[in-house]
């Protein structure tokens, strides 16, 4: 940190070591609505620094073996460990949410990324034929891509940038990292941790800034051959069309509109706290939540009860509030945004059961200009309202009610986008049945975001391109060559 003033000063890391910016940025606690950090306003001067730094790296890194390499991964995750609350600490006051939250699933999962990917890049193997009739063997080898330009969000910080390092590292690649210039400094942190853990310079270079700006000169240097991106759909569009010169590899992992769906069957003990969790954790910012349920008619009323008193005691609180369930939201543009969603589902004559305009929310003095919202939950709302068709992305869900098994599987499939979905029933033969027909990268049935790490993980339609995962990861991050040898 540079003690320029009173305010906390990031600094980019490249090559081993941290490096000053020429300007910065404002970066505001979410809690208070004041600015407490400045993040580096990077360009494409520190773009090039970064390439210069992975370049030299990649030789030494990429011939290490993946055993060396995982060890490199668990002293990252242990060191990481130790700092867990430091951590949790932090990434709440930078994105808003509680600091339980952050202490029992942002921090361990970044953990588990490390470890994860440690394991799993011990345990690949390649394919081998030997039906041939010309007399070869024919075997696939795969070799680490070269730089990978990693850009991630922030609303599950350091989660999601672990996510991404870890499986591109293990694979051997070097790698340029952009998080969001809203929420840095737990990227800046682990940066600290990068050496003891025996990452060599130039092997994770962290460049901080804005996308239109350092983002872009990231995705557009020819240097760098694949770019995994997590984020909204626009700007996976402009990453699109900037790669598409240098034909990037590209992972794109994107939004949703995920729907539940509740049969009449469907244990309503466990589904109403689980779909609580599911529409209003963490402030209704990650892109698996849910945002449309259908609920079988003969149940409806009944549910739409006990779901808005469920709702009513997600309690909303300051960020250090143990018996908080929900922070503030990450910034005032998207408060704002996210309440224009409620005012036009007003105006088209839809019902808010509870939440924003209906119940009130008390917060203590220093904390009202802070970015919070209560849960709201809106009924009587058509298909084709904006709010049962766009990406919210906060604490906004909508209840409508369905009859069929046939009619609910299609109005669920009628939005663009396809990540997550969740079915409510006890019927074994039904839940397989919807599970296929649903148009959704990931379905799960009478839980949510129950995760296995090895297995894909991403969306269809406009929810993404690609997987992650253990094996999607690794054949993200690695060119397949596919040779033959005639005896
Ligand atoms: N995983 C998800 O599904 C996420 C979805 N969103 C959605 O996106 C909406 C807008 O949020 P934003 O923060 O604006 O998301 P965003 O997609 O603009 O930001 C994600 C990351 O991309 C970077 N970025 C932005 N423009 C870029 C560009 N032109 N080139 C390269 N990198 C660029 C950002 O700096 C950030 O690191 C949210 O309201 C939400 O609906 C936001 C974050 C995560
Ligand atoms: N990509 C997001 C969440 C991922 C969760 C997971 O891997 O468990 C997101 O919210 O953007």
């Amino acid at each position: 940190m540079a003690g320029t003033n009173t305010l906390m000063t990031l600094e980019n890391f490249i090559n081993g070591k941290f490096v000053p910016c020429n300007s910065y940025i404002d970066s505001y606690d979410p809690s208070t609505g004041e600015v407490y950090c400045r993040v580096p306003n990077s360009g494409k001067e520190e773009i090039e620094a970064a390439v210069e730094a992975a370049r030299s790296a990649f030789p030494g890194w990429s011939a290490r073996s993946p055993q060396e390499r995982s060890k490199v991964l668990h002293q990252l995750a242990d060191l990481l460990e130790q700092s867990l609350e430091e951590l949790a600490q932090a990434e709440s006051r930078d994105q808003g949410k509680t600091v339980t939250l952050a202490r029992s699933l942002d921090i361990p999962r970044a953990v588990q990324n490390l470890r994860f990917f440690a394991s799993s890049v011990l345990h690949h193997t390649s394919e081998c034929t030997q039906a041939d009739p010309a007399g070869c063997v024919h075997y696939t080898v795969r070799a680490p891509v070269g730089i990978a330009g990693l850009i991630s969000p922030w609303n599950l910080p350091l989660y999601l940038l672990t996510w991404k390092v870890a499986p591109a590292i293990a694979a051997g690649n070097t790698v340029i990292a952009k998080p969001s210039e809203l929420t840095s400094v737990t990227a800046w942190m682990m940066c600290k941790l990068l050496e003891k853990a025996g990452v060599p310079p130039g092997v994770v270079n962290i460049v901080f800034g804005t996308g239109p700006r350092v983002g872009e000169a990231l995705v557009a240097h020819p240097e760098v051959p694949l770019i995994s991106f997590t984020g909204s759909q626009p700007t996976a569009e402009r990453i699109i069309h900037l790669s598409a010169p240098h034909c990037k590899k590209l992972s794109l992992e994107l939004g949703g509109k995920n729907p539940a769906i509740i049969f009449e069957d469907a244990n309503l003990e466990e589904c109403i706290p689980t779909t609580v969790k599911s529409s209003f954790a963490n402030q209704g910012e990650i892109c698996l939540c849910t945002s449309r349920i259908f609920v079988q008619r003969s149940i409806y009323k009944e549910f739409l009860e006990k779901f808005v008193e469920a709702t009513r005691r997600w309690k909303v609180g300051i960020p250090s509030d143990p018996l908080a369930s929900m922070g503030a939201l990450i910034s005032k543009a998207h408060l704002e945004k996210v309440r224009s969603y409620i005012k036009k589902a007003r105006s088209e004559g839809a019902r808010i059961l509870c939440g924003e305009g209906v119940d009130t929310l008390s917060l203590p003095a220093k904390n009202q200009g802070g970015y919070f919202m209560l849960p709201t939950v809106i009924t009587h709302i058509k298909d084709e309202s904006c709010c049962m068709k766009e990406e919210i992305f906060g604490p906004v869900t909508c209840v409508v009610p369905f009859d069929s098994e046939e009619e609910v599987i299609q109005r669920a499939n009628s939005v663009k986008y396809g990540l997550a979905a969740t079915v409510w029933s006890c019927n074994v033969g039904r839940v397989h049945r919807v599970a296929k027909k649903l148009q959704s990268g990931l379905v799960w049935t009478n839980c949510w975001l129950i995760r296995e790490l090895n297995l894909p993980f991403g969306g269809m339609k406009s929810s993404g391109v690609g997987r992650e995962g253990g094996k999607d990861s690794y054949e993200f991050f690695t060119e397949v060559k596919t040779i033959t040898i005639k005896h």
